[in-house]
């Protein structure tokens, strides 16, 4: 998998948030998207993954197959954001099926290692809408890393987490990282993306 942004550009209004971005992401790489807040990280993100339209230039998608449309690229992602929500009323069991019944679990994944891996077991059965804020972004980070994607989008990956969940997160993106996927992590804080070989910095786009 390639991803090319050729010229890209975003503005909202008047106020371009970034421009002239050239830029290619690769398969078996892991990137960070770097700025403080408010500078166009979520953004560039959407952009990326064909959730928002770029203002000017365009994006191809390649893998070995040819071409993607940017309007199948969504098959090909999964995300963990604080914009997409879980569904509160169900329960853990309901919206672990929920999800794997749009996406299929990461080869050698299943319900059950996705269990083992939260550690979560005893929720089971609990309403998400009951779960702790660090519970929630577990199971967020969990259902994108594990789904057979091969571009995995995290936007502030560890916001609610602690010290173990920080490392919990290090050690999923390491058991799931494989040469066919792309990793992207939106983030301020570089414990989140010490891993990444590559950055992109949202401000030396400003124009
Ligand atoms: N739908 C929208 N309409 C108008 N302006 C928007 C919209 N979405 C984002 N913006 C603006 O674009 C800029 C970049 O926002 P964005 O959320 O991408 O920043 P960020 O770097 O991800 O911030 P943070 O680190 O706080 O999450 C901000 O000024 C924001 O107000």
């Amino acid at each position: 998998m390639k991803i090319d942004l050729q010229n890209i550009g975003r503005r909202f209004n008047r106020e371009w948030i970034f421009r002239a971005v050239n830029y290619r992401f690769e398969a078996g790489k892991c990137y960070a998207i770097l700025g403080p807040n408010g500078s166009g990280k979520s953004t560039l993100l959407k952009v990326i993954v064909g959730n928002l339209t770029p203002s000017e230039g365009s994006i191809t998608y390649e893998n070995t197959q040819g071409t993607i449309a940017v309007e199948d690229i969504f098959a090909q992602t999964a995300i963990a954001t604080p914009y997409v929500e879980l569904i509160e009323e169900f329960t853990l069991r309901e919206q672990i099926q929920f999800h794997f019944k749009f996406k299929n679990y990461l080869p050698g994944f299943s319900e059950n290692s996705i269990l083992e891996i939260l550690g979560l077991k005893q929720a089971l059965d609990k309403p998400i809408r009951f779960f702790s804020s660090g519970m929630k972004q577990r199971v967020k980070l969990v259902l994108a890393c594990c789904s057979d994607a091969t571009i995995v989008l995290l936007d502030e990956p560890t916001s609610n987490l602690d010290l173990a969940g920080e490392a919990w997160y290090l050690a999923l993106i390491e058991r799931t990282r494989s040469p066919q996927r792309i990793f992207i992590i939106c983030s301020n804080q570089p414990k989140e993306y010490s891993f990444c070989e590559h950055q992109i910095n949202v401000i030396d786009f400003k124009k």
